[in-house]
């Protein structure tokens, strides 16, 4: 794999909890504009090992690189920065904000990062507009002036989609997207995550093994705190000790 096409990067990852080892010396490459998926059955480490990448946990021992640059010990604000956001959990949504404006928050959030700051009216205008787009480009135009709260429950994952764009970001992780979701937003949030991925790169913590199969070009499958195999559905499907992992754990 050449080095341009990794874009994240964890080696020997390692995370105690009291002694108790929950993320054993883990190696993860995640290939620029793929959609990589960590599975594994209950207890397997994979949230550690997201809160890990994400920083929002320190790691015990090992390194994580980012674009090639060591990335470890970051803030999630810091990373964030450099373009690795992650969705769900963090992108906030301001409940009494209408779906506009909690896009248009998160663009502002951006803007305040950069060189100069959002004062004019023009800048205003042409945050309406790009927040606007977004809101059209996650299927929210009929709900655009509706607050946040109002919203149903698979939309409202939508809107977090929108305001994690917002930060326009290489690379998203997401943490179970299809958690608590019907089958229609399912669908709905799985081509969504599709077209976002287009120009960027995806990571997700993901128990829904159909979407996973459907959506991801790499999956790491981790079974007590370790990488138990690594590769495309179609490989990892069939490995024996992906199969034994997954016996009697009611994933399936
Ligand atoms: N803060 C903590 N302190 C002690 N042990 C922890 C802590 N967080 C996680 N663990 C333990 O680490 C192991 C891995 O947990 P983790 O939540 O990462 O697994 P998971 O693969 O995400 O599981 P699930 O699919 O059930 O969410 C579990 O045995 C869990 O009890």
């Amino acid at each position: 794999m050449a080095e341009e096409e990794v874009i994240l990067e964890a080696t020997g990852l390692t995370k105690e909890f009291k002694g108790f080892v929950a993320v054993k010396n883990v190696d993860l490459r995640v290939r620029r504009h793929t959609i990589h998926a960590l599975i594994g059955p209950n207890g397997a480490g994979k949230t550690t090992c997201f809160n890990l990448l994400t920083h929002f946990l320190s790691p015990t021992s090992g390194r994580i690189h980012f674009n090639g640059r060591d990335i470890t010990g970051s803030s999630p604000a810091a990373i964030a920065r450099m373009g690795l956001v992650r969705s769900f959990q963090i992108s906030a949504v301001f409940p009494h904000l209408s779906v506009r404006e909690n896009v248009r928050v998160a663009l502002q959030r951006k803007l305040r990062n950069s060189f100069y700051f959002w004062r004019s009216e023009r800048v205003l205008d042409r945050l309406d507009e790009r927040a606007l787009e977004l809101v059209e480009a996650v299927g929210l135009t009929p709900f655009a002036e509706l607050p946040a709260v109002e919203l149903p429950y698979g939309r409202k994952r939508a809107l977090e989609i929108a305001t994690t764009l917002a930060l326009d970001p290489e690379m998203m992780l997401l943490d179970e997207p299809m958690a608590g979701l019907g089958q229609e937003d399912i669908q709905r949030i799985a081509s969504l995550i599709r077209t976002v991925s287009r120009n960027r790169t995806v990571l997700m913590v993901e128990h829904n093994m159909s979407v996973v199969a459907d959506l991801s070009n790499a999956i790491t499958v981790l079974a007590r705190g370790e990488v138990l195999a690594e590769g495309p559905y179609e490989t990892v499907s069939k490995n024996p000790l992906v199969v034994e992992a997954y016996v009697g754990t009611g994933h399936g």
